[in-house]
């Protein structure tokens, strides 16, 4: 864990990556480890890739940064785009020499059942390995009406929790300042995933949440997509990890509304 926070502040900065399964590629083959490069220029703490993308880094860049493989899959072109697969297991992880393993589970998905079996299952070969476990869980799926609705964004932190996972990646709620109760009611470090969902200013966001108490960010697409990733990594780190110098108020302080 000590090694997914570059700082060593126990806030987190990462950098999804695991979009080139989903989606597709994230840039081309000959800017791979420029974006690297500049995503540990900028001060991200953890890349978080599949197993084969992992081979592809530069192995000096992971001196700097820590890797988390990202065990799950599936595509924009599936049948239920909410269904994910294990695609890797935590022994190959190890060989790979990452710093932790991801999950998905969709909440609320017509397969939310083979995904939580999953979650559970790696967990237990974390638990094994001690290897710590990130599970990116969200609201998806036919049954979720608001996947922004604080109360269940709170339960599905908790089915993070009650599973075994170390960290946590979520979606945000809104209003963003109810996030603060999302993260009170977890025992987990929470990671809001993305950007502000009406394209607004990123860095912005990053403060309103880290505010709201969540332990850090997991952004992918505004910043491999922007024209200068490493200034904006700059940019959010100093928002992520200068929390922790006390220029944050506490999170109850903002949940009670005074300060
Ligand atoms: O967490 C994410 C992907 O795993 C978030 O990615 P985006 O920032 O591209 O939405
Ligand atoms: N983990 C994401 C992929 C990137 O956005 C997802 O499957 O939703």
């Amino acid at each position: 864990m000590r090694r997914l926070s570059v700082a060593g502040d126990g806030r987190f900065l990462f950098v999804p990556l695991d979009h080139s399964v989903s989606d597709g590629p994230v840039v081309s083959q000959a800017r791979w480890n420029g974006l690297l490069r500049a995503l540990v220029d900028g001060g991200a703490d953890a890349v978080v890739v599949h197993k084969g993308r992992a081979r592809a880094i530069a192995p000096d860049i992971l001196r700097h940064c820590a890797l988390v493989v990202h065990l799950s899959a599936g595509t924009v072109h599936a049948a239920d785009t909410d269904a994910k697969v294990l695609v890797g297991d935590v022994e190959e992880a190890v060989r790979l020499g990452a710093d932790a393993v991801s999950v998905h589970v969709n909440l609320g998905s017509d397969t939310e059942h083979r995904q939580l079996g999953d979650l559970g299952t790696v967990a237990a070969s974390c638990d094994l390995w001690n290897m710590p476990l990130l599970a990116m869980i969200y609201p998806r799926g036919p049954r979720i009406a608001d996947p922004h609705d604080p109360a269940l964004l709170a339960h599905a932190v908790n089915i993070a929790a009650d599973l075994g996972a170390d960290l946590v990646k979520t979606s945000i709620a809104l209003p963003m300042e109810r996030m603060a109760e999302v993260v009170n009611s977890c025992p987990l470090p929470i990671l809001a995933a993305g950007g502000p969902p009406d394209g607004s200013d990123l860095v912005s966001h990053g403060t309103s949440l880290m505010l709201a108490g969540c332990r850090g960010l997991a952004v992918g697409r505004r910043i491999f997509s922007s024209p200068s990733p490493s200034s904006l990594v700059a940019r959010l780190a100093a928002v992520v990890h200068a929390a922790e110098a006390g220029t944050a108020p506490h999170p109850s302080t903002i949940a009670t509304g005074a300060a």
